[in-house]
């Protein structure tokens, strides 16, 4: 990054924690999960921006979760190889070949790319998937989609050990089910599963739209369990949306103070969402 760029981004930093000083207190030990979505990881500057602020988050007292999706890296490498692939509901449809894929992808590069990221910024990241320390078991809800789980028993204890020795936990969305079968968790799906098992204050969900849109395109900056279903419903909101909509609510009613969909292509997202007044994207909230 050339010096000129990164003054820029450092007094961007600076000026929202300025604001945010009142906040910070709010927030000391305060557990919040981040759901990095493959859309929402851009160029190595984006990267390593997202990595300063959670670097940051660590060092004024807030445990910070990483949970990461890779959605568009899988897609290329299934493309590479000649697999073809479909998705129902915003979830892939899973065969044994696309599992290993997956894995490869989301526990190899996707994961080691962000642990890297937060290394360089002077973090202690450090990357797992559900597989670890048995996070997540999975049951197989919608047996028609392969081998897709759906988060059913959690043990979050590794995380409370790395929290302890400050490090931050960085999850790939791969989960094993009770026959002893890996299984492929949406992102957003494993993120809520974790938020709640934490009961986080907070759980953002950082994908590639400024929020959740209404039938006119506006972003709606607050939304209630009725509007999700009453969109849902309608189309409005569709694809990719859905398991983010679908987690935030089950995420708010499992204990989750808030959860908020915001767009983390925007310098500082993260910082700007929790420490301002105004906040970004949709909130939910129970
Ligand atoms: N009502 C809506 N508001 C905003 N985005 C929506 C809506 N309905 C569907 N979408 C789509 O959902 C996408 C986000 O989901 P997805 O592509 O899975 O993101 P990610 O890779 O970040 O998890 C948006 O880019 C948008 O195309
Ligand atoms: C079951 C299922 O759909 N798993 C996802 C996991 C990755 C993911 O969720 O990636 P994004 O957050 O970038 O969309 C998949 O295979 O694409």
């Amino acid at each position: 990054m050339k010096k000129q760029d990164m003054n820029r981004d450092w007094i961007a930093t600076a000026e929202t924690l300025s604001s945010a000083l009142p906040y910070l207190q709010r927030y000391d030990d305060a557990i919040v999960v981040v759901k990095l979505g493959g859309h929402a990881m851009g160029s190595d500057e984006a990267m390593d921006s997202f990595a300063r602020d959670i670097v940051l988050l660590r060092q004024v007292g807030v445990n910070p979760v990483i949970v990461h999706g890779g959605g568009p890296m899988i897609n290329a490498m299934l493309e590479k190889l000649q697999i073809q692939s479909t998705f129902v509901n915003g979830k892939r449809v899973t065969d044994a070949a696309t599992m290993e894929v997956v894995e490869m992808v989301l526990s190899g590069v996707v994961n080691k790319r962000i642990v890297h990221a937060l290394n360089r910024q002077g973090g202690r990241a450090v990357g797992l998937s559900g597989k670890d320390a048995n996070l997540i078991t999975c049951d197989v809800p919608n047996p028609e989609l392969g081998f897709v789980g759906q988060p059913a028993e959690m043990d979050p204890t590794v995380l409370k050990n790395l929290f302890d020795k400050d490090m931050v936990p960085v999850i790939a969305p791969i989960g094993v089910g009770r026959d002893g079968a890996t299984l492929n968790i949406n992102g957003d799906t494993a993120a809520g599963a974790i938020a709640q098992c934490l009961k986080a204050d907070r759980l953002l969900l950082l994908t590639d739209v400024a929020g959740v849109k209404n039938a006119d395109g506006d972003v709606m900056t607050e939304l209630k369990a009725a509007d999700v279903e009453a969109m849902t419903a309608e189309g409005v909101i569709a694809g990719g949306m859905i398991p983010k909509t679908e987690t935030a609510l089950l995420a708010v009613r499992g204990g989750v103070r808030a959860c908020t969909i915001v767009d983390g292509r925007v310098q500082n997202a993260v910082l700007l969402e929790l420490f301002t007044d105004h906040g970004a994207g949709s909130m939910i909230r129970a």
